[in-house]
């Protein structure tokens, strides 16, 4: 080694953490350090593909019940900033990493990724071949996990693990969502994001959330929308939030299995038809489960910031940011309307054949009339987004508002605002002359609010 190569090493060289262990249900095991907090995280064990945006993955309420993997190898970089938190604190039970940087260079950087993680008491894993950890999660599927740094018995560790609660049948929700009501607004903003200085001043449209683990930045779409929000707990019956008085009901996005939320999918099914409703993710669900559907558990699922899905009324593809492990099946909504689905009579398979045949297939609900596919994922041909066409409703599985990801699916939070206006013709949109959200195709801050 030359002698500058050494200087730079020993400059650069940290302090190895404490043995750690990642110990998977059917008996993979990977070593690595600590570089969290110090304990023992059950889980089950999934991976984020996402280049950027770990404090936003970190934080996000929707991992409560999850040990998250992330593909990209060296993370902290950019240490933290607390206005990049989707929560006050994180939900997710462990991190793994393949190398945490310890010296953070950003002027927005607050404290080291570590260091945030240890003071909020999340065990994290350093060290861990996470490209060899993917491909057995993808062959091998999502699973329960480990990870610990006070048992180096990876034998103790399996047998924990098999005797750890699954996920399935488990209401996660209860954990995040909030205690009472309260409101968010232009002032609860972040500051230090560009898009606060444009919001627009004067909401006009009195929004409740349902939230089941709201990401902030979901509140942030809303409130740059026109929207002054109420949030709610999310087993708030209907008739509570009706004597709000609103102009729209929003479902947030939200942790674990969404067959465990019943309270939520009850309160979709009573406000359905009643007000204008909006849903995202475990929102998405929560109204889909409302019109009867079936909902599928995804073999890995889908975590990253670079899903193709193709939106049906535009025919255009967006990139977007998803976090989620469970979908429901649009077959399961009712029979095609031959009419309005391009005279097609049979469900297909693989719903990326309506974007083949340029359709947005509609069925007919028994409980809701007509609901049309708006949106479909061209990686695996999941369903991503509906709208119901007889009461003013619709909904996305995957998140237009990024935090972290692309922004090219944000022109929905304007969506939801045309329908509170009333306006039937509120998504068939062109996505590069969406004015109404002050959205500009291919911006990153709000230039321009109508
Ligand atoms: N981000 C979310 O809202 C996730 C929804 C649900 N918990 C799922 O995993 O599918």
């Amino acid at each position: 080694m030359s002698k500058i190569a050494e200087k730079l090493r020993v400059a650069t060289a940290k302090p190895a953490g404490a043995p750690a262990l990642l110990v998977l249900e059917d008996g993979a095991v990977f070593a690595g350090t600590s570089c969290g907090a110090p304990g023992e995280a059950f889980g089950e064990v999934c991976f984020n593909t996402s280049l950027e945006g770990y404090l936003e993955i970190v934080t996000d309420p929707s991992y409560a019940g999850q040990i998250v993997a992330l593909t990209y190898p060296q993370v902290g970089n950019y240490g933290v900033n607390a206005d990049d938190a989707q929560a006050e604190k994180p939900a997710l039970r462990a991190l793994v990493v393949r190398d945490m940087c310890p010296t953070p260079s950003s002027w927005r950087s607050q404290e080291s990724l570590g260091d945030y993680l240890g003071r909020e008491g999340v065990v994290a894993i350093e060290g861990v071949d996470t490209r060899a950890l993917v491909r057995h999660i993808r062959d091998a599927g999502a699973q329960r996990a480990v990870v610990s740094t006070t048992d180096a018995d990876a034998a103790s560790l399996l047998e924990k693990v098999r005797k750890s609660p699954t996920l399935v049948g488990e209401n996660q929700v209860v954990g995040v969502s909030c205690g009472g009501s309260y409101s968010y607004g232009v002032a609860d903003l972040p500051a230090s994001h560009d898009f606060a200085l444009a919001a627009p001043a004067d909401p006009r449209f009195k929004v409740v959330v349902y939230h089941c683990g709201v990401k902030r930045s979901i509140l942030d779409g809303l409130v740059r929308s026109g929207c002054a929000v109420t949030l709610v707990p999310w087993d708030t019956p209907a008739d509570e939030v009706l004597t709000l008085s609103p102009d729209g009901v929003f479902f947030s996005n939200g942790p674990g299995d969404p067959d465990a939320v019943d309270a939520t999918s009850r309160a979709a099914a009573a406000l359905l038809g009643r007000v204008p409703l909006f849903g995202i993710c475990l929102g998405h669900q929560m109204m889909a489960k409302a019109a009867g559907a079936k909902i599928d558990k995804l073999k890995f699922g889908h975590h990253g910031g670079n899903h193709p899905v193709q939106n049906l009324l535009t025919g255009r593809v967006e990139v977007t940011a998803q976090n989620h492990g469970f979908c429901p099946r649009f077959q399961s909504l009712g029979a095609l309307v031959p009419e309005l689905s391009g005279g097609a009579t049979e469900h297909v398979d693989d719903l990326r054949e309506w974007g083949r045949r340029s359709i947005a297939p509609v069925v007919a609900n028994e409980r809701f009339g007509r609901i049309r596919l708006t949106h479909v994922n061209l990686d695996d041909g999941t369903a991503e987004g509906f709208a119901f066409l007889d009461v003013p409703a619709f909904s996305v599985q995957y998140h237009p508002e990024a935090a972290p990801g692309p922004t090219d699916a944000h022109y929905l939070f304007g969506a939801f605002a045309r329908l509170m206006e009333g306006r039937g013709d509120y998504l068939d949109i062109d996505i590069a002359t969406d004015r109404l959200s002050g959205w500009k195709f291919g911006s990153t801050t709000e230039e321009e609010v109508a």
